[in-house]
């Protein structure tokens, strides 16, 4: 088994006492009206933009994980007073400087912060350490790090060459033309633009190639201009230009986190059940949003609401597709979890990149797919799922959130699935277990560990 980073696991996290948990298939129909919190997206956007802006921002609906734990604790590190209250965050925005000017940073497993905050620094002056867990030391961050250096960042690296851990000094970024790649991770232009506006010139943003998981950078342009920051892009969509400017505070409410909702639209959708969450959809601005259009397709039945989306399931879901997840990757585990239930192979492309996230993710539920007895065909981008019948096994999460959350489904419609270390879905939803055993799905969580 795996075994887990505890350094990431936040003051927000829970189940980190335990080495496994038994799911048991609810006993009737789930059937539940449910709400979310909100994006991790969306609150580590905000948090970062509202620490660079003027002024007070108010934050409702933030996200209480690992990831926006570390994001939020890294701000207060570099001199940002921010208050929690319940779900919301008041923030005084430093104006574009860090009051402190030496921070140790750590920010656990959290691809966000990591591709975010590099750039937010650079624009100030000051010296600061960050550091990650094991596996976000091993992610690729180099192509952004390069172009903050070209663009006056001084930085050295304790290990290698463009990861973390690393110690930046900076005195402003100079602005400027730029190229990052697109195929390895939306995030680099994500967390240029974040910062560009307070760059010494403007900033071009030129994106090398195809760009995976396009619409978070759409986010992260509406999350500029909600702060008072218009980008423009060509119409291709591959030259970004961010005028220079300061964001202003504001006050706003946060989506709910669209990638968690998935998990229990597809409870619905194989048990045969009826998830309704409020507060979403189908409008939402998070690429994950179009699982339900995957759901319809596969037979479970969809009510569009004005502020709801609910998924009604089927006895039997229908495969004989493929899907290419580029756009919505971080589902990928999701719809592979719900293939073997599935009435005819499904396969999934377009998704190489996803083996550089929390853990090598195809080759992961390659693994545990086959350890239950599913026959797989593992491809350089994807996966081919073929219909079974899941035995009895435990499973590895490889501490990725995503895993442990996709794998769980697995045992709300097989008898005899364990999931090794629950505690590692801390890192955007930490009451998972709490919230699946509340719908009717049985949780026993075992093994306490030492110490
Ligand atoms: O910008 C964001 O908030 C995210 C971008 C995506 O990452 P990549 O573009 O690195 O695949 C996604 O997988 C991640 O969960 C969140
Ligand atoms: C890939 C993910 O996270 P991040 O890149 O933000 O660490 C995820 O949440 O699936």
């Amino acid at each position: 088994m795996h075994e887990p980073n505890f350094e990431t696991r936040s003051p927000w996290s829970r189940y980190g006492e335990w080495q496994e948990v038994s799911i048991i298939p609810p006993k009737r129909a789930v059937d539940g009206t449910i709400t979310m919190p909100g994006s991790k997206s969306l609150t580590n956007r905000a948090l970062i933009i509202a620490a660079l802006a003027e002024g007070t921002s108010r934050l409702v609906g933030i996200l209480k994980s690992d990831d926006s734990y570390w994001c939020l604790n890294s701000l207060r590190q570099l001199g940002i007073d921010i208050e929690v209250e319940g779900e919301t965050a008041i923030v005084q925005g430093g104006g574009g400087d860090w009051p402190n000017k030496y921070a140790e940073l750590y920010v656990g497993a959290a691809g966000t912060i990591a591709r975010f905050l590099p750039s937010a620094l650079a624009a100030g002056s000051g010296r600061w350490k960050m550091t990650g867990s094991k596996r976000l030391s091993e992610r690729p961050l180099a192509p952004l790090l390069h172009t903050l250096t070209g663009m006056g960042a001084d930085i050295r690296y304790e290990n290698a060459e463009g990861c973390l851990p690393l110690t930046m000094q900076t005195k402003g970024l100079d602005g400027g033309s730029c190229i990052l790649p697109g195929s390895l991770s939306s995030q680099f232009v994500s967390g240029l633009l974040i910062a560009a506006p307070y760059a010494k010139t403007p900033v071009t943003v030129q994106i090398e190639g195809g760009i995976v998981q396009r619409d978070y950078v759409e986010m992260t342009l509406r999350m500029m201009e909600t702060f008072g920051i218009s980008a423009s892009a060509l119409p291709d969509g591959q030259t970004i230009s961010v005028p220079r400017g300061r964001y202003q505070g504001r006050s706003l409410a946060l989506e709910p986190d669209v990638s968690t909702c998935c998990y229990f639209w597809a409870l619905a959708a194989i048990t045969n059940g009826r998830i309704r969450i409020d507060g979403v959809t189908v409008k939402a601005s998070q690429p994950d949003i179009e699982i339900v259009n995957v759901l319809e397709r596969m037979g479970c039945s969809i009510r569009r609401g004005e502020s709801f989306v609910e998924v009604s399931g089927t006895d039997r879901l229908r495969g004989g597709f493929v899907l290419n997840m580029q756009k919505w990757s971080d589902q990928t585990l999701t719809i592979a979890a719900l293939a073997p239930f599935a009435d005819a192979p499904i396969t999934l492309t377009g998704a190489a990149h996803i083996r550089h996230h929390e853990c090598d993710r195809i080759a992961a539920i390659c693994t545990e797919l086959r350890k239950l007895g599913i026959r797989v065909d593992e491809h350089p981008d994807g996966l081919t799922v073929y219909p079974g019948r899941p035995q009895a096994a435990l499973l590895d999460t490889y501490d990725d959130h995503r895993m442990a959350m996709a794998l769980s489904l697995i045992g709300m419609k097989s008898d005899g699935i364990r999931i090794a270390d629950p505690g590692c879905v801390s890192k955007t939803c930490p009451d998972f277990f709490d919230r699946i055993a509340e719908l009717g799905v049985g949780t026993v969580f075992s093994k306490r560990r030492e110490g």
